[in-house]
């Protein structure tokens, strides 16, 4: 077996066609044996082998000819093109980390900013040296303040909600919000937030930490949904709003709207939550969970510390396609793509080939670069850790306080050692438990009928607010089930105020991402309920 130059095997290539090859990279034990024609390289290595600049002569090293002949195989080796496409965008992604700097920036800097200078605790322990909230308004503030309608997003959503006079482009509710429409700006002053713990602005695992200049990356605490709407609180203080006409969500956003209610029920009218739930249930927990698997799984995420390097673009194409399973419907596939193949004239291939295969590569190539992972990963979790049940309340009661007094008698350390997470799996093997217990042990739960009374008394401050809860059947990720959870519970409260809507199937099919897609019934049935 020879060594020869990349240019001297490239000749020999381009005159044969066909070779026997091994191609050593530049790191040795990465060696790989081919038996392709040229064609059948992936084009990053046919690209390393037949542009012999200087650099890709030193990228590829060298290439060695093998002496004896490889076995004949029966059929050809397949082409993965999904593959490919993978390796190029590391490479373009490589290059601009050399040539431009290395992150793309999710923000486009089209907000404004409310800053706290104050420590900010977080629920789990973890300690923020001051926050920023980025947030965008339409409509004006009226005179006594009284009009304000804060809105609160879905998992990945910006504080664009709709375009702005600084940043044109459409947001992600520009149909619903405007003058006349069902979040009139004739009549409110709309504010939306990107959440603390997010990317677009606000402080979150992507921002500098003030004590080393560096980013947070995983050292970035745990986050709730509580501390999310305890940051807007301090947002809305800053904006002398001493009370709210209404708090709207759509998904995340939903949770939030109720959040907020339950801990600042003086400082809310109207309560809307739509597509979301009271507490996630373990079907939505194991859907976020294999997300963040399949992005943690990427060897760029590199435990979080990759912004001197390339983000984990292809554990975030993953984790976006899953999340996409979750967030549209099977009959809406059936409808729109049924069985269909992209090119029924070719072979079937492990690549994208199905209509519905290229949606979703689509899908997730679309969001790969769009949002921080890390975010991703935080912002998820907080979504698993959502509980509005009362024993979670008062545990979390408990810590905060903790969590205070700590900080009171150690000023501005750390508040609690074990804030990094040392969770680890237990050595025996799970045994089969009769009684399920949610998160919190000391439980009671109203097994006989009606919502479970820990959720009544946990949502007990809720009884005298107006409360809109839409649903849509064909939501597999938060159900239809769930939001007739809340209202039942909202109810048992007390509250004779209670709407629930639910969008049936003959209405959509769009599932969980209705609340983007429907302004005649979301927007409508929204638009009713605030007046
Ligand atoms: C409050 C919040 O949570 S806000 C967050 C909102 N933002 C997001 O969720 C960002 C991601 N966007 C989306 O998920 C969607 O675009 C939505 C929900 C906003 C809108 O959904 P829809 O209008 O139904 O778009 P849809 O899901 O059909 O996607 C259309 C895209 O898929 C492409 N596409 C459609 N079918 C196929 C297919 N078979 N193969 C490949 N591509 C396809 C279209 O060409 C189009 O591409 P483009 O977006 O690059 O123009
Ligand atoms: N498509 C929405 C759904 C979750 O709210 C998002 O990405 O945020």
């Amino acid at each position: 077996m020879s060594c020869r130059s990349g240019a001297q095997i490239a000749a020999r290539l381009l005159q044969r066609g066909r070779s026997n090859l091994v191609i050593c990279t530049p790191r040795q034990e990465r060696l790989r044996w081919h038996n392709r024609s040229l064609e059948q390289l992936t084009p990053h290595v046919r690209r390393s082998i037949t542009t012999q600049t200087p650099k890709h002569a030193q990228q590829a090293t060298a290439f060695r000819e093998e002496t004896y002949e490889a076995p004949i195989s029966s059929n050809p080796a397949m082409a993965f093109p999904c593959l490919d496409a993978q390796e190029m965008k590391t490479e373009a992604l490589q290059k601009r980390s050399i040539e431009s700097g290395p992150e793309p920036s999710y923000t486009t800097g089209a907000h404004l900013i409310f800053h706290s200078n104050e420590p900010f605790l977080t629920d789990w322990g973890g300690i923020l040296r001051g926050f920023d909230i980025a947030y965008e308004t339409w409509g004006s503030l009226n005179a006594d303040k009284s009009n304000a309608i804060l809105l609160h997003t879905g998992l990945s959503a910006s504080s664009h909600a709709h375009s702005t006079e600084s940043n044109p482009k459409p947001g992600w509710w520009e149909k619903f919000i405007g003058p006349g429409l069902p979040v009139d700006t004739d009549k409110y002053f709309v504010i939306c937030t990107n959440v603390i713990g997010g990317c677009y602005g606000s402080t979150g695992p992507s921002s500098a930490d003030p004590l080393d200049g560096r980013r947070y990356a995983t050292r970035f605490p745990i986050l709730t949904m509580d501390d999310m709407v305890h940051a807007q609180a301090q947002l809305l203080d800053g904006l002398g709003i001493q009370k709210l006409y209404a708090s709207v969500g759509s998904s995340m956003g939903g949770m939030q709207s109720l959040a907020f209610g339950v801990h600042f029920p003086e400082r809310v009218g109207k309560i809307a939550s739509i597509s979301g739930c009271a507490r996630s249930h373990p079907y939505s927990i194991a859907m976020r969970h294999t997300q963040r698997q399949a992005l943690m799984m990427d060897p760029k995420w590199n435990r979080g510390f990759y912004y001197d390097s390339i983000p984990p673009h292809s554990g975030m194409k993953l984790a976006r396609q899953i999340a996409t399973v979750t967030y549209r419907s099977g009959p809406e596939w059936e409808n729109r793509f049924g069985r269909r193949r992209a090119d029924p004239s070719k072979q079937p291939a492990l690549c994208p080939d199905f209509l519905i295969e290229t949606y979703l590569d689509h899908a997730g190539e679309k969001f790969s670069l769009e949002y921080d992972p890390n975010s991703l990963l935080y912002i998820s979790k907080a979504m698993d850790m959502f509980d509005l049940g009362r024993a979670h309340q008062q545990n979390m009661q408990k810590r905060r306080k903790l969590n205070q007094e700590r900080l009171q008698q150690q000023q501005s350390q750390p508040v609690e050692e074990s804030a990094t997470c040392g969770l680890t799996l237990p050595d025996q093997k799970y045994e089969e438990k009769e009684a399920v217990m949610p998160m919190d042990q000391d439980v009671s739960t109203n097994a006989v009928s009606g919502p479970p009374q820990d959720l009544v008394e946990g949502m007990m401050n809720l009884k005298t607010h107006p409360v809109l809860v839409m649903g849509v059947a064909s939501d597999i990720l938060f159900p239809a089930w769930q939001q007739r959870e809340i209202a039942d519970t909202v109810r048992a409260t007390g509250n004779k105020n209670v709407t629930h809507v639910e969008l049936g199937e003959d209405v959509s099919l769009f599932g969980h991402d209705t609340f983007l897609l429907d302004l005649k019934h979301i927007g409508g049935n929204l638009g009713k309920f605030l007046g």
